[in-house]
């Protein structure tokens, strides 16, 4: 079995040197070179079981020379399974410290530790006085071992190394140390007659003389060796001579250390080192350290140590399922989502991870418990803060569409209630009272959803999250106010438009003196009317401020005047304009008095009527081209804009005036002129339709005249045959629709003929010239001045095109002239039949 433990001895761990055995669950926690195992934590916890046992467990070391039968003592004692010297070959068997966990479920944690003495080890003594110290320092008792024949012995007892250990002891852990140990000595190969009580008498006394030949720290003068230690003898007798006894009192010594209710029990409260089984493995590596750099080291501040690092173990396998929990809703609130029951996940999770951690980090160092499990609640907190404040900032982005869509769906409801109302908002129906509403209900909702998430012992709070929901809702509440008072403007504007058009409409279809005064009534009346029901809006919307009211007071006038200047301008357009004018004229012009068409005859003075009729109809060019506030009560006089006026600051009120600019009133003028003369040229050839008409007398008498040249006709087929061909020619023409043509080319030759006619008159007048110079009231001159009339009025018939401006101006004067009187007018009058019409 030696030969086994020196192949597992000689075996290296890759990580630390330190190995476990192949068989069993030993594990050599230091090995001969002093390196601590890496796989104590792991023991401890699977192959041990230890690790959830709290502070329910045990520590026990033994101390002692090489080969006398430690191992063996320890498997009989605690079910172990530690190799054991083989007897045939005498030599080192345990190397280093190992461990072990006592059989049947035994909540004992043994440390096998190399014997002392060693040949192997020769003079280094390095190794045993460390391996010593270790096992004095984390285990509550430390079985000594040692022959009969050692008692009484100072190197063979190992005293000296039991001196040095405790002094050393001493300075590293003196002080405020935590329990005591019990040194349990085990006597073994008890075959003397020598009563235990005498040898244990013995030992005692070694053991107050190492006591007080110790050099003490500084004020540890006057501590005892009970204030340290607890001491107790055994014996065992001799296994190889006395083997049935040796087995028998081995049985008796375990039940020391197994059962609980023994006088004789070992494990007492008071050699409990405070270490939690989970933090051991941790706590007898930083002491190993500690003892193989043998620095200074004070064992308070070593569990200190201790705590950090298992309180920090514990926090980071707490903080996982906290994670692992909140892990699915994370991104569902970082998708924007407004998870249910976040707020009771978040505190569950909490809750837990709080309660795991203060179930094992409680057993540590109080001071460092309490200020890791803050620090630990600070990252808990922290996590849950941040996703708090996505859900909340979902909530507040949810709360914001919300608080509009209702506002606009409550608001227009409102609007149509209103409309049915016949315009008038009641109070129920109020901005104030429906936003309100809405506002007070998402406030609610907001509300539960931050109430939900907050954690009553956390170091943040949501409430500034209500302030800026606050904030958020005020300033969309303005934006609404803001739009409902647009609207409301609209809406006033628009009734303000539809009552002013009509008015406008009126007076401008029919434009008179009086026209303006009624357009500027009409307007005050609305805008009077618009103003009051404004005010009424804006108290119901609750707008307060002065100066908001005044600019939406501006807003209403500056668009109820530009509707109504709008309204002006459509009835100012050129077209507009003409028919105005032109259903002025003809209202005058060509019905009478009575209302009814006139119909020209040759005595009736058309001239004049004409004039008259015209000159009123020019009269209200001017009237139109400027809107003329003069009469308005409610508009300024002067009109003007800026602070304080009825018109917002930068609106060009007195340009708003112009309707017609000079230009278009003289090209209007003009236009106006050409018409003027086409309804008169129209109403000089109804006189002359009415004159040319042929009586029927005319008639009879062409028949009766031209009876026999009808029968010539009749009869003779050569004339027959002609009319017939004039008469097919003519039926052709008018089949194809070529009059138009024959005739244009008809009066072409008529024209012609015209012109040379013409020519022969000029020339005769000329001639005749001389005779016509004797004298106006002489005979033969009135028919000269007659031709020479008739020759003027030729040239002005042929004047083309009728109604030049020489008509406005000219005809004008109202001379009575039939063609402006013949003074430079280019109005002229072709008539078919060459005829004047005077
Ligand atoms: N005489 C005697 N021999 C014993 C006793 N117990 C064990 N032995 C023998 O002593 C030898 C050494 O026993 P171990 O148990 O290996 O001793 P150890 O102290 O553990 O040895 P190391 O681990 O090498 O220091 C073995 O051969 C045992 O059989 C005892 O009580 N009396």
């Amino acid at each position: 079995m030696a030969a086994a433990n020196q192949r597992a001895s000689g075996m290296r761990g890759a990580a630390n040197g330190a190995k476990a055995s192949s068989s069993g669950t030993r594990l050599q926690v230091v090995d001969d070179e002093q390196r601590f195992s890496d796989e104590l934590p792991e023991y401890m916890e699977h192959r041990w079981g230890l690790a959830d046992a709290g502070f329910d467990y045990n520590v026990v070391a033994v101390f002692g020379s090489q080969s006398t039968g430690k191992s063996t003592l320890l498997n009989r004692l605690f079910g172990t399974k530690f190799d054991v010297m083989d007897e045939g070959n005498r030599q080192q068997t345990t190397r280093g410290i190992w461990g072990d966990r006592g059989s049947d479920a035994m909540p004992v944690l043994i440390l096998d530790v190399e014997g002392t003495d060693g040949r192997e080890r020769g003079e280094n003594q390095d190794f045993e006085r460390k391996s010593a110290l270790f096992s004095l320092a984390i285990a509550e008792v430390l079985i000594v071992n040692m022959w009969e024949t050692m008692v009484g012995l100072y190197n063979g007892a190992n005293m000296g190394l039991l001196k040095t250990v405790m002094e050393v002891n001493l300075q590293l852990f003196g002080g405020r140390r935590e329990g005591r140990t019990l040194l349990h000595f085990v006597i073994r190969d008890h075959v003397s007659p020598t009563p235990l009580e005498s040898l244990a008498a013995t030992l005692r006394k070694d053991m107050d003389r190492i006591w007080a030949g110790l050099s003490r720290p500084a004020g540890l003068d006057d501590a005892q060796l009970g204030d340290y230690f607890d001491l107790k003898f055994s014996s065992l007798p001799h296994k190889l001579l006395q083997p049935e006894r040796f087995e028998q009192a081995a049985l008796v010594l375990r039940r020391q250390f197994t059962d609980h209710g023994s006088r004789d029990y070992v494990f007492r409260a008071g050699y409990k080192r405070g270490v939690p089984a989970d933090g051991f493995a941790h706590y007898a590596r930083a002491v190993w350290e500690k003892v193989v750099s043998n620095k200074d080291l004070d064992l308070p501040t070593q569990q200190e140590l201790l705590a950090q690092y298992r309180c920090d173990e514990i926090a980071a396998a707490a903080l996982g399922p906290f994670r692992e929990a909140l892990e699915p809703l994370r991104p569902r609130v970082g998708a924007g989502e407004i998870v249910d029951g976040l707020g009771k996940a978040a505190r569950g999770a909490r809750a837990q991870a709080l309660g795991s951690f203060d179930e094992q980090a409680a057993r540590y160092h109080a001071g460092v418990y309490e200020r890791k499990r803050a620090a630990f609640v600070q990252t808990l907190d922290g996590e849950l803060h941040s996703l708090a404040l996505n859900q909340v900032k979902n909530a507040l982005s949810w709360a914001g569409e919300r608080f509009a869509g209702e506002s606009h769906k409550a608001l227009e409801a409102a609007a149509a209630a209103a409309g049915a109302e016949g315009g008038e908002v009641a109070a129920e129906h109020s901005f104030s009272a429906v936003v309100g509403g809405v506002r007070q209900r998402v406030a609610a909702w907001f509300g539960a959803v931050v109430a939900d998430l907050e954690i009553e012992d956390a170091a943040w709070t949501l409430g500034p999250e209500i302030k800026h929901m606050n904030a958020m809702l005020d300033a969309a509440t303005d934006k609404l106010r803001a739009a409902e008072m647009d609207r409301a403007l609209e809406q006033l504007r628009q009734g303000a438009q539809d009552t002013l058009g009509e008015t406008i409409g009126e007076q401008l279809g029919s434009p008179g003196a009086a026209m303006w005064a009624s357009v500027m009534g009409g307007f005050d009346a609305a805008s009077a009317r618009a103003d009051a029901q404004l005010q009424r809006r804006m108290d119901l919307a609750e707008v307060r401020d002065a100066a908001q009211r005044r600019q939406l007071e501006q807003r209403l006038h500056r668009g109820v005047w530009e509707d109504a200047v709008a309204a002006l301008r459509e009835e100012t357009t050129d077209q507009m304009v003409l028919l105005k004018l032109r259903g002025a004229l003809e209202e005058r012009f060509r019905y009478d008095d009575a209302g009814l068409p006139r119909v020209w005859r040759p005595s009736d003075d058309i001239d004049a009527q004409f004039g008259q009729a015209r000159a009123a109809a020019q009269a209200l060019l001017p009237l139109l081209t400027k809107i003329d506030t003069s009469a308005s009560r409610v508009l300024p006089d002067p009109i003007a804009a800026g602070a304080g006026s009825f018109f917002p600051a930068g609106f060009a009120a007195e340009r708003s005036l112009a309707l017609i600019s000079g230009s278009r009133a003289r090209e209007l003028a003009k236009r106006f002129g050409r018409e003027a003369d086409a309804l008169y040229l129209e109403a000089k050839r109804a006189m002359v339709t009415t004159q040319n008409h042929v009586p029927a007398w005319v008639l009879v008498l062409l028949v009766v005249l031209g009876w026999n040249e009808a029968m010539v006709i009749l009869f003779n087929p050569l004339y027959l045959v002609l009319v017939a061909m004039l008469g097919g020619a003519a039926a052709v023409l008018h089949q194809l629709r070529l009059w138009g043509p024959v005739l244009r080319a008809v009066n072409g030759m008529l024209s012609m003929a015209n012109d040379h006619v013409h020519e022969l008159l000029v020339e005769a007048v000329h001639r005749t010239e001389p005779v016509a110079a004797q004298g106006p009231g002489s005979a033969a001159g009135a028919p000269a001045r007659r031709a020479a009339r008739r020759v003027r009025a030729a040239e002005d018939i042929e004047l083309e095109p009728l109604g030049s401006s020489g008509l406005a101006g000219g005809s004008a004067s109202g001379s009575g002239s039939g063609s402006a009187s013949g003074s430079g007018s280019s109005s002229s009058l072709r008539l078919q039949d060459g005829t004047d019409p005077q």
